[in-house]
């Protein structure tokens, strides 16, 4: 079965991390998947947009797969895994087409930055999100704070990312995190399908040159720099007992 899966409706295409039995965590597979169907999406002239999901209805993305990931002890295979995933959000990020992340469960840990790499965040209420890298004695180790700096204002960001809380989405919604809380009662598709359409502009030239000024700033912005270097810093953290003794005891409960 595809970790990742592809579906392309209309303008809209699909790309649906599939792995519910571990709340669609991310493994090596997962990344070079989500990396295919980026290149798949990206040169398909008839898609506009992207709708990033999760299989399932608890969880968007539990972050990275503590199962394998908890055999990398060093800096150095820390920083190997970390920096692949950080080219996915890179790309994500700077993605010429619009990326939407529909959150349809909880979004964690990386699950949460993997959401930050897309251009607006839509969710469920009554749902939960949370950067809680910190209660595993590590930091965002995918570049999502650079990236989430860029999405809300660090006064607002900072909080998220030293409390290590997991927040409800309405509190999302008014940190402008969340762009729009979507109704559980009516058909997901349609409602996501009606929520993009003012955002579909019938010309794709006229798409791309708008996100093309927006990559332009994170250029500006050495924004790849400062995800490499939040990268680092993770990997630092990663190689340390308190880390090891975390995930132990989250896989262990
Ligand atoms: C690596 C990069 C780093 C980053 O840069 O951010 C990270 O992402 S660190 C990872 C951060 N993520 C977490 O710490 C999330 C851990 N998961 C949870 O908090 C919870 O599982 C949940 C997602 C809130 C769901 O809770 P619940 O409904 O109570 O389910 P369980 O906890 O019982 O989980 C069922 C099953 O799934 C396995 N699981 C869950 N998350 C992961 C994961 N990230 N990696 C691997 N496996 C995961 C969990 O171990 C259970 O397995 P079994 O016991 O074998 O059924």
């Amino acid at each position: 079965m595809e970790k990742v899966t592809y579906k392309k409706m209309g303008s809209l295409c699909w790309i649906m991390i599939n792995r519910p039995n571990v709340h669609n965590a991310i493994d090596y597979d997962v990344m070079d998947q989500l990396m295919s169907h980026l290149t798949t999406a990206e040169k398909d002239s008839g898609v506009k947009a992207i709708i990033l999901t999760g299989a399932g209805e608890k969880t968007f993305c539990s972050g990275g797969d503590l199962q394998k990931f908890h055999s990398l002890h060093t800096k150095e295979e820390a920083l190997v895994m970390l920096s692949k995933m950080g080219d996915v959000l890179y790309r994500i990020a700077t993605f010429p087409k619009i990326t939407v992340a529909f959150l349809n469960g909880t979004a964690v840990g990386g699950g949460c930055e993997l959401a930050t790499s897309c251009d607006y965040r839509l969710a469920l209420p009554g749902n939960k999100f949370g950067f809680i890298q910190g209660s595993l004695g590590i930091t965002t180790g995918w570049g999502g704070t650079t990236l989430l700096m860029e999405r809300i204002h660090p006064s607002l960001a900072l909080p998220l990312l030293h409390s290590c809380e997991r927040k409800q989405t309405e509190e999302g919604l008014k940190i402008g995190f969340i762009n729009s809380l979507l109704n559980r009662e009516e058909p997901i598709e349609a409602q996501i399908e009606e929520w993009i359409k003012p955002l579909i502009h019938p010309s794709l030239a006229v798409l791309q040159s708008y996100k093309s000024y927006y990559i332009d700033r994170l250029h500006t912005l050495d924004v790849k720099v400062r995800m490499e270097r939040e990268i680092e810093q993770c990997a630092t953290l990663w190689q340390e007992k308190e880390h090891h003794d975390a995930v132990n005891a989250f896989l262990r409960k």
